[in-house]
C-alpha cells in the first residue's frame, strides 16, 4: 500500500534536526522518489484557504478565466482540457491555471483575495522547498545553499510555477485520464490534495532521468488535506547523476460510478533558466536549466502517441 511505500517525514525542529531529516529525505528520494511532508509550517486552514481561492477561480465563467489565457510560450495562464499527454495520446480531463511570480494573474475583482493569499502561499511553498533542497544539496555533497540558489524564485530567470488544478466530476471515466502518466520535468514538486478527492497513483522504479520504461504497477496514494506529497523531477534526477528518482505518476477517475471533482495544487521548483546543472559525478554533460527544459519538452512531444508508458 502507498502509505507503507511513501515515507512520512516531519520537518519539525528543522535547524536542530537537519542531519536526521537529510538522511530521511535522501533515503526516500533514492528508494521511492515520493514522500509526504508533515509539520511543514503551512496550516490546514491556510491550505483550505488556498483551495477556496482556487475553487472561486474555477467557478468563474470561461470569459473571466480566459482573461489570463494559457500562453504556450511561457506555459502560464488558464487552460481547459488542453494538455495533450504523449503517454496516452489524449487530453487530460482537467483545467488548470499556471502562475509565475511575474506572470499575468487573475484580478482581485474577479476573485477577491486571490493575489495576497496566493502570493503568501507561494512564499511558504518556497520556504519548505528551500529546506528540502538544502538537505538534498548536503546529501549529494554540494554546498548546502546550492540548490536553494539554483531555484531562487526572487530571481528574474526563475522558472518556478504554481499550478492550480481542477478535475471536474465525472461518471464512468473508462478510457479517459484526469492526468495521464508522466514524470515532472523540473527539480522538486510539492503537491497539495484535499480529503476525499483521491485519484493520484504513483509508480516507483525508474533507473535513469530520460527513460520511458516505468513498469506498470501504479499504487494509489489517498488524498489528505494537510500533508504535502513531494516528488523529485527529471532535472533533479539528472542533477544527482540519477541518485534521486523522478518517477511516473498519474491521476485517474473511477471506471465505474461517479468520481467527485478533485482539486489539487502543485508548486513546481523548476530552477533558474541560466543556471548550469551537472551532478557531482558528472555522469551527464553540463547544461543550463533552460536548455534542459527545452530538450525535455521536445523529447516528450516527439514520442509516438502509442508509446508504452
Ligand atoms: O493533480 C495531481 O494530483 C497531480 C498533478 C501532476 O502530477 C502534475 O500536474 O504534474
Ligand atoms: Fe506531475
Amino acid at each position: 500500500m502507498a502509505e507503507r511505500l511513501v515515507p512520512v517525514i516531519s520537518l519539525t525542529g528543522f535547524e536542530q534536526r537537519k542531519v536526521e531529516i537529510t538522511a530521511e529525505l535522501i533515503e526516500a528520494a533514492e528508494k521511492v522518489g515520493f514522500f509526504t511532508l508533515v509539520d511543514h509550517g503551512i496550516s490546514k486552514e491556510e491550505i483550505e484557504a488556498q483551495f477556496s481561492i482556487s475553487k472561486a477561480f474555477f467557478d468563474l465563467p470561461a470569459e473571466k478565466k480566459g482573461k489570463t489565457p494559457h500562453d504556450p510560450k511561457t506555459n502560464n495562464g488558464w487552460e481547459y482540457k488542453a494538455q495533450l499527454r504523449p503517454s496516452t495520446g489524449t487530453y487530460d480531463q482537467k483545467e488548470s491555471l499556471w502562475l509565475q511570480r511575474n506572470s499575468e494573474w487573475p484580478s482581485d475583482n474577479d476573485v477577491p483575495g486571490f493575489q495576497d493569499t496566493t502570493r503568501e502561499f507561494m512564499k511558504k511553498c518556497a520556504e519548505i522547498s528551500d529546506q528540502v533542497l538544502t538537505c538534498f544539496a548536503r546529501g549529494l555533497g554540494f554546498d548546502e545553499n546550492y540548490f536553494k540558489i539554483a531555484n531562487d524564485p526572487s530571481q528574474p530567470d526563475c522558472l518556478t510555477q504554481l499550478r492550480l488544478i481542477h478535475y471536474p466530476a465525472s461518471e464512468k471515466a473508462v478510457g479517459t485520464w484526469r492526468a495521464g502518466s508522466h514524470t515532472d520535468i523540473g527539480c522538486l514538486t510539492l503537491l497539495f490534495q484535499r480529503d476525499g478527492e483521491d485519484g493520484l497513483e504513483i509508480c516507483p522504479g525508474r533507473e535513469s532521468h530520460s527513460s520511458f520504461a516505468s513498469g506498470d504497477i501504479f499504487t494509489p496514494l489517498p488524498a489528505e488535506t494537510g500533508p504535502i506529497v513531494v516528488n523529485i523531477g527529471d532535472m533533479l534526477m539528472a542533477w544527482s547523476d540519477d541518485r534521486l528518482k523522478s518517477n511516473f505518476h498519474r491521476v485517474r477517475a473511477k471506471d465505474d460510478g461517479i468520481s467527485p471533482s478533485r482539486y489539487s495544487i502543485a508548486y513546481f521548483n523548476q530552477g533558474r533558466r541560466d543556471f548550469v546543472l551537472q551532478g557531482p559525478l558528472k555522469k551527464y554533460s553540463a547544461i543550463t536549466v533552460g536548455e534542459y527544459f527545452a530538450q525535455s519538452v521536445a523529447k516528450n512531444f516527439s514520442r509516438s502517441m502509442t508509446a508504452a508508458v
